[in-house]
C-alpha cells in the first residue's frame, strides 16, 4: 500500500492509453442558500452544555442570526452540518480519538495554520481532502514525516496559486473554536504555563511570569533531593501534571515539609506556593475581547516563621467557591477587606485591584498568539506586598463563563468578535469515509456558500459543452481520480501542457491539483477525456 498523502510524479511516458468507457448520467451538485448568518455546531459534555447554552444566550444569539446545533459524537462529522465554527469541550473517549486524529492532521499541516491564518475554506478543503480519505485507523499508523513532507510540497505548490490570498482574506468563512493540539497543549500542567514562561512579558504597568516549578514523573522517593537541587521552597502546591478536566486532575494539595514529598503520587508538578493576598484574577478570553473578574483564592501562608504545619494536606477547588470575590462569602480574614473603600491596608488593597488593563491586554494578545487559542481563561494572582509582580498559575480552555460573561457584559457574541480578522480551521474532516462518492458527498455536505462549487466530471463536460463555463472559469481545480485511471487523467493534463501536481490518497484514490488558465478554455470541453467514466473523476473548481 502506498503511503497515504504521497506525492506521485507521473512521466509523460509511463502514461498509457485505457480503454474508452461509456458515460453514466448527468449529476449537477450546488450548494443550498445559507438561512442563517452563522451556524455554530457544539460537541460539549451534558454539564457544559448546560451551564453554557443557558436560553439567554442562546435567545440573544438566535437574535444575532446565530444558531447552535449538537454535534453527533457517534457519527462522522462530515455527515453533519454544514457548520460555520465548530466549539468543543469533551473528555470522552471517542471524542479524544477523533481529537488525536486531528491532532495528527494538525502537526502534519502545522504550516498551513502558521504561515497564514487567513487561509479559510482552502485549507480546511485541502484538510478535509487528506482525512476524509483516509481511513481512521490507517491514518494513525502513517509515517509523519513522509506525509508531513508531502503536505509541505502540495501547501507549497497550492500557495503558488495566482491571487489565493487576495481571495481568501475575503473570504475568512470557516472557523474552529479551537485547535485540538492547541487545546491539548493546556491538558499538561507543564506545556500549559510554558509560553508564559517563554513569554517572561515586562512592560512599564508589570512583570508576568510562573511560579518556580518542578515537573515530577516517577520516582517520589527522589523528589526531596530535586526539590532541593531546584531550590524550590515550601510549601509547594502539588498539581497532577494532566489538566484534564476530570476530577483527579482537580487533586491539588500543599506539601509543607520535605518529608512528605517522597509519600506523594507522581506525575506531578510542584509549585512555589505564592502569597497572594487571597485573591486571583480571572481573565476571560475572547478572541480579542478580554474580561477580568475576582475570585477568592487560597489565603497567604506565613513563610517567615517555622510553620507548625507538616504534612501534604488536599485543598478544595476554592476558586470555583463563589461567582466573585465582588459578593462571596468569604475567608472573614479578607471577606471584611475586600469591598471596604476606606481599608488602610495598602497591601488588602493592592491585592484587590485588578492588574492594569494594558499589561492584561498585552499578555492576552501574546498568548493568544503563542498558544492559537480564543477561548481560554487565564488565572492569575498578585505577588503579596507588590503592585506590579504577577503570575500565572492556570489556563483553561473555554471555561464556564468565557462566552456568557463577554455577552452579558460586553455584548461581544457576534460574528467579529468569534471569527476575528483571521479565520481558523473548521473541523469538518473527522470523518472515517473511504469511497469516493461519500467523500465527495461529504465535500458537498461541507462547502460553504459558493466558495466553491463541485461537480461531477459529467456534469462539468455538459455544462462546458454547453458553453457555460461558470464552474470551470478559475485558474485552480482539484480532482479525485480513480488510481486506475490515474495515468489516463496525467496524459490528458500533460498533453494540454496543464501542469499538474497528483497526491494518492489511498489505493483507491489519487487526488490531482492543476491549473487550468481561463485563457486556455478551449480544452474544456474536451475535459476530461471521454476514457474515464463518471465515478472515475470529480472536480472541484474553485472560485477565485
Ligand atoms: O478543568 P476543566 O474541566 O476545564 O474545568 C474548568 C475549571 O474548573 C475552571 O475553574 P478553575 O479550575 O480555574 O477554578 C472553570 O472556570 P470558571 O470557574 O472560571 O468558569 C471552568 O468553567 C471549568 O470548565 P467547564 O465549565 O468546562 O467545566
Ligand atoms: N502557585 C500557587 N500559589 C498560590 N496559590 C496557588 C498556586 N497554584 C494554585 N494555587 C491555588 O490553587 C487553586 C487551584 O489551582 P489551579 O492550578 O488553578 O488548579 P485547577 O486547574 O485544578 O483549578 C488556585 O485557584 C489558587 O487558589
Amino acid at each position: 500500500m502506498r503511503l497515504n498523502g504521497e506525492i506521485s510524479y507521473l512521466r509523460n511516458e509511463e502514461v498509457e492509453e485505457e480503454e474508452a468507457e461509456e458515460r453514466v448520467p448527468l449529476m449537477s451538485l450546488s450548494p443550498p442558500p445559507p438561512s442563517h448568518k452563522l451556524v455554530v455546531g457544539y460537541a460539549l459534555t451534558s454539564k457544559k452544555v448546560k451551564s453554557f447554552l443557558q436560553p439567554k444566550l442562546e435567545g440573544l444569539a438566535r437574535k444575532k442570526g446565530i444558531i447552535f446545533v449538537a454535534i453527533d459524537h457517534f457519527q462522522p462529522l462530515l455527515n453533519q452540518g454544514p457548520f460555520d465554527i465548530v466549539l468543543h469541550k469533551l473528555t470522552g473517549k471517542e471524542w479524544q480519538q477523533i481529537l488525536e486524529v486531528a491532532q495528527i492532521v494538525m502537526h502534519l499541516t502545522r504550516e498551513l495554520f502558521f504561515l497564514d491564518l487567513t487561509l479559510g475554506f482552502r485549507v480546511i478543503f485541502l484538510e478535509t481532502l487528506f482525512l476524509v480519505s483516509v481511513p481512521y485507523s490507517n491514518y494513525i499508523d502513517l509515517n509523519p514525516f513522509t506525509a508531513r513532507s508531502s503536505m509541505s510540497e502540495a501547501y507549497n505548490y497550492y500557495l503558488s496559486l495566482n491571487s489565493l490570498k487576495d481571495y481568501l482574506e475575503k473570504h475568512p468563512e470557516v472557523t474552529v473554536l479551537d485547535p485540538p493540539a492547541a487545546i491539548k497543549h493546556l491538558h499538561n500542567r507543564q506545556s500549559m504555563l510554558q509560553d508564559v514562561a517563554d513569554l517572561n512579558l515586562s512592560d512599564c504597568y508589570g512583570k508576568v511570569g510562573v511560579p518556580r516549578q518542578l515537573v515530577v514523573t516517577k520516582d517520589p522517593s527522589s523528589i526531596p533531593d530535586a526539590v532541593c537541587k531546584a531550590e524550590l521552597s515550601l510549601p509547594l502546591v502539588v498539581k497532577p501534571l494532566v489538566a484534564d478536566g476530570s476530577a483527579k486532575s482537580h487533586e491539588l494539595s500543599l506539601a509543607f515539609d520535605e518529608v512528605s514529598l517522597s509519600k506523594l503520587d507522581p506525575p506531578l508538578v510542584l509549585q512555589e506556593f505564592v502569597n497572594h493576598g487571597g485573591v486571583l484574577f480571572k481573565v476571560y478570553i475572547v478572541g480579542e475581547a478580554i474580561k477580568v473578574v475576582r475570585r477568592f483564592s487560597l489565603p497567604d501562608v506565613n513563610k517567615r516563621e517555622p510553620s507548625n504545619n507538616t504534612g501534604v494536606f488536599q485543598f478544595p477547588r476554592v476558586s470555583c467557591a463563589a461567582a466573585s470575590a465582588d459578593d462571596a462569602e468569604l475567608d472573614p480574614s479578607i471577606a471584611g477587606k475586600v469591598n471596604a473603600e476606606d481599608t488602610s491596608d495598602i497591601n488588602c488593597l493592592l491585592a484587590n485591584k485588578l492588574p492594569p488593563r494594558p499589561l492584561l491586554e498585552n499578555l492576552a494578545r501574546e498568548l493568544r498568539h503563542r498558544l492559537g487559542l480564543r477561548l481560554f481563561n487565564i488565572d492569575i494572582i498578585r505577588e503579596h506586598g507588590t503592585k506590579d509582580r504577577f503570575y500565572v498559575i492556570d489556563i483553561n480552555y473555554f471555561p464556564e463563563r468565557t462566552l456568557d460573561i463577554q455577552l452579558f457584559v460586553g455584548d461581544c457574541l457576534h460574528y467579529e468578535c468569534l471569527v476575528g480578522n483571521s479565520c481558523l480551521v473548521c473541523h469538518l474532516y473527522l470523518c472515517h469515509m473511504l469511497d469516493l462518492k461519500k467523500i465527495l458527498e461529504a465535500i458537498v455536505k461541507c462547502q460553504d456558500m459558493n466558495t466553491y462549487s463541485l461537480t461531477s466530471s459529467s456534469a462539468w463536460y455538459r455544462a462546458s459543452s454547453k458553453g457555460d463555463y461558470r464552474s470551470v472559469k478559475h485558474d485552480f481545480q482539484l480532482a479525485f481520480v480513480n488510481m486506475k485511471k490515474a495515468k489516463t487523467h496525467l496524459k490528458f493534463l500533460n498533453a494540454h501542457k496543464l501542469q499538474s501536481r497528483q497526491i494518492v490518497m489511498h489505493e483507491q484514490v489519487q487526488c490531482c491539483f492543476f491549473r487550468l488558465p481561463i485563457s486556455n478554455q478551449s480544452i474544456l470541453p474536451a475535459y476530461p477525456p471521454p476514457s474515464l467514466l463518471f465515478h472515475d473523476v470529480f472536480v472541484c473548481a474553485f472560485w477565485l
